[in-house]
C-alpha cells in the first residue's frame, strides 16, 4: 500500500529525517490499529465523504456526520475507535479540559476509553486538587498531572522540568489520533513554553491538533507553530477570532464579508482549518468556506466551546482513519479531514444544545448539553444502522 506524504513539507535536513521517520512510524501505527475498521459500509461512507465539495456554503452536516461515524462492531476492542489527548487545565479552569475530554468520551461510547488530560502540577496540594477533581468528575479519564507554572519552578530547574514533560508526552504522542490543546490552559509563560514544545512534537509526528481557548492565545502570538500545517484546526470564539484577525490581517473583524475574511485568514496561516464559532459556525481551510447553522441553543453558558473542541477531535480522527484505511481512497486531499471533522463536531454539539435547551430552558448548563450528546448522535446516526 502506498501512503501519500506531503503534510510536513516545511522540514529540511536532519529535522526532515526525524520528522519523516516519526510520520512513517505513526502511519504504520494507524494502519496496524485499523483492524476491524474495514467494514463493508466503509466504501459507501467513503463515497459519501467525497461528496462534501458541493457548491452550497451550508454544509450537509448531518449526512457528513453519518458518513464519518464508524458502525458499532463487536469485534473491535478498546482504543480502536481512536485515542484523544486533551492538554489543558490549570488552577482556575479545571472544568474546561474535563468538558472537552468527557465529550470525546461520550461520543465514542464504549469504543474509546483512553483520554489523557495533561493538567498543571503546582504543588502536592494543588496536584491533588486538580487531579482528584478530574478523577472525581469521571474515573474513566486517564489524567497525567505533569505541567507546571513559573512560580512553582526555580529558574535553574526550568530546562530539566520541561525536558521531563516532553519526554513523558513523547512516549504517547505517536499513539494519539488527535490532540486538543488549550481548554483552560491559562497563560503562564513557562507553561505555555512547554505546550509550545508539545505542539512542535505533535506536528513532527503528523498528529492532528485542535487548538482552543488559551492554546489560541499561544498560537496567535507564535503563528509558526501551526502555519502551513494542514492538520491544525483553530476553533476561535468571538474574542479569540478578533485577536487572530488583528494579529494576522492587521485589521478589524468584518462581518459584512465574513466568509471572504475567514477564507483569507485561513490562507494567510498556510491553509490551517479555522472554525469561527458564532450564530452559525463558519469553517474554512483557505480553499473553501462551509457553514453549519443547525439550530442550537440561545443559552450561552461557558463550556460549549470545550464540548465542541472534544467533538471535533473525535471526528477529525475518524475521517483520518477512513482516509488511511487499507481500502480507503488515499487521494482525498489531506485538508479535508479537518473541515469534515469541524462540520460533524459542530452539528453534533448544536443539536445536543438544542435538545438540552428544550428541557432545561434558561437553566441549561454545559453538563446538560454533554448529557444530550448521546441522543444528538443517535438522532443523526442511529447505533442500529
Ligand atoms: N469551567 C471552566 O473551567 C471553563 C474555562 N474556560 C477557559 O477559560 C479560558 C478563557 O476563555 P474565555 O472564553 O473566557 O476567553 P476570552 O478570550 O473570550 O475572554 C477572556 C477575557 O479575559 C482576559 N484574560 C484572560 N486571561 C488573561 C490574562 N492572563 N491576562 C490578561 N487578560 C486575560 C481576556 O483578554 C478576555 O477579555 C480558556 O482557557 C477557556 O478554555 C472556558 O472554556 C469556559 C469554561
Ligand atoms: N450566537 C450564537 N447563537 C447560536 N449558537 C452559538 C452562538 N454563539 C456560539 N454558538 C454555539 O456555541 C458553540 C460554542 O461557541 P462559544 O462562542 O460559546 O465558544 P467559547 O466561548 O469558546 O465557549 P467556552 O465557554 O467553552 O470557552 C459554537 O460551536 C456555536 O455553535
Ligand atoms: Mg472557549
Amino acid at each position: 500500500m502506498v501512503i501519500k506524504h506531503g503534510m510536513n513539507s516545511g522540514f529540511s535536513g536532519r529535522n526532515y529525517m526525524l520528522a519523516s521517520s516519526a510520520v512513517f512510524r505513526r502511519q504504520q501505527f494507524l494502519i496496524r490499529s485499523l483492524g476491524g475498521y474495514t467494514d463493508h459500509p466503509l466504501q459507501k461512507r467513503m463515497q459519501e465523504v467525497k461528496s462534501i465539495g458541493g457548491p452550497s456554503v451550508e454544509a450537509d452536516a448531518e449526512n457528513i456526520l453519518r458518513a464519518i461515524t464508524p458502525t458499532l462492531d463487536p469485534s473491535r476492542h478498546k482504543g480502536q475507535a481512536g485515542k484523544i489527548a486533551v492538554i489543558g487545565g490549570c488552577r482556575e479552569y479545571t472544568g474546561a479540559p474535563y468538558f472537552a475530554a468527557i465529550s470525546a468520551l461520550k461520543i465514542v461510547s464504549s469504543l474509546l476509553r483512553l483520554i489523557y488530560i495533561w493538567c498543571r502540577f503546582v504543588s502536592c496540594f494543588l496536584y491533588k486538587r486538580c487531579c482528584s477533581s478530574h478523577k472525581s468528575y469521571s474515573p474513566e479519564l486517564i489524567v497525567h498531572p505533569i505541567l507546571e507554572e513559573s512560580y512553582s519552578v526555580r529558574d535553574e530547574d526550568k530546562r530539566l522540568i520541561s525536558g521531563k514533560v516532553l519526554a513523558e508526552v513523547h512516549k504517547w504522542m505517536e499513539r494519539f489520533d488527535c490532540l486538543v490543546v488549550g481548554p483552560g490552559l491559562g497563560r503562564d509563560p513557562f507553561l505555555l513554553d512547554c505546550v509550545m514544545e508539545i505542539l512542535k512534537l505533535a506536528r513532527q509526528s503528523n498528529v492532528p491538533i485542535v487548538v482552543d481557548g488559551d492554546g489560541l492565545f499561544l498560537v496567535t502570538n507564535s503563528l509558526d507553530l501551526v502555519s502551513g500545517y494542514p492538520l491544525a484546526v483553530l476553533t476561535p470564539n468571538v474574542n479569540e477570532y478578533k485577536r487572530l484577525v488583528q494579529k494576522v490581517l492587521g485589521c478589524e473583524v468584518n462581518d459584512e464579508d465574513a466568509h471572504e475574511q475567514l477564507l483569507f485568514l485561513a490562507k494567510q496561516i498556510g491553509g490551517v482549518t479555522i472554525l469561527r464559532k458564532g450564530k452559525s459556525d463558519l469553517i474554512s481551510d483557505g480553499d473553501t468556506v462551509k457553514s453549519v447553522s443547525i439550530y442550537g441553543s440561545p443559552r450561552r453558558c461557558g463550556g460549549q466551546g470545550d464540548i465542541l473542541s472534544g467533538s471535533v477531535a473525535v471526528f477529525v480522527s475518524w475521517v483520518r482513519r477512513l482516509i488511511l484505511a487499507p481500502d480507503g481512497d488515499l487521494n482525498i486531499s489531506p485538508r479535508n479531514p479537518t473541515v469534515l471533522g469541524c462540520i460533524a463536531g459542530s452539528a453534533l454539539l448544536r443539536k445536543a444544545a438544542s435538545i438540552a435547551f428544550k428541557d432545561k430552558k434558561r437553566s441549561t448548563l454545559t453538563g446538560d448539553i454533554i448529557e444530550c450528546l448521546g441522543r444528538s448522535l443517535e438522532d443523526i446516526c442511529p447505533a442500529s444502522r
